[in-house]
């Protein structure tokens, strides 16, 4: 059995109610599909340090508050996921992609009209489902 890559993601949720996805760079995994920002868990970091040091990096926003909302496993041909997904309530900064990706803010009944790695469609699900008021 393949090892298994733990992954935190943020869904940032904006005051309007709008959510934060981002384009995959198209030479990495997944490349070319659109995502909630983040990125492996790095020894030695918890997941929440993660998902901080994540979202500075590629959307230059800074983490203000988390509460968690799912954890996804799921098996793509290439590797395993655990993708870690917390709901960011509070942050600070205008997100841009700082590695060039392109983003955008949008409603949570949009978010079905954009392609998203297959993992993705529990986590849209805990969203239509959870989302906070
Ligand atoms: N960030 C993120 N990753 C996702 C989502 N859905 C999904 O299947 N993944 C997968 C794709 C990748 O295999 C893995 C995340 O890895 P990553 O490439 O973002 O990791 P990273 O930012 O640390 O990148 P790297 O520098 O190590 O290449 O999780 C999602 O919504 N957001
Ligand atoms: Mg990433």
């Amino acid at each position: 059995m393949s090892k298994v890559v733990h992954v935190a993601v943020g869904v940032v949720l904006r005051a309007d109610g709008r959510i934060l996805i981002a384009r995959r760079p198209d030479h990495l995994h997944m490349g070319g599909r659109w995502e909630f920002p983040g990125g492996k868990v790095e020894a030695g970091e918890t997941v929440q340090q993660a998902l901080a040091r994540e979202l500075h990096e590629e959307v230059a926003i800074d983490v203000k508050s988390l509460r968690p909302l799912t954890e996804i496993r799921h098996e793509y041909p290439e590797k395993t996921v655990l993708l870690d997904t917390w709901w960011v309530t509070e942050f600070e900064g205008e997100a841009h992609g700082r590695e060039g990706q392109e983003t955008a803010w949008v409603a949570v009944s949009e978010l079905t009209d954009y392609q998203f790695p297959d993992a993705n469609l529990v986590i849209i699900e805990a969203i239509q489902a959870n989302r906070p008021v």
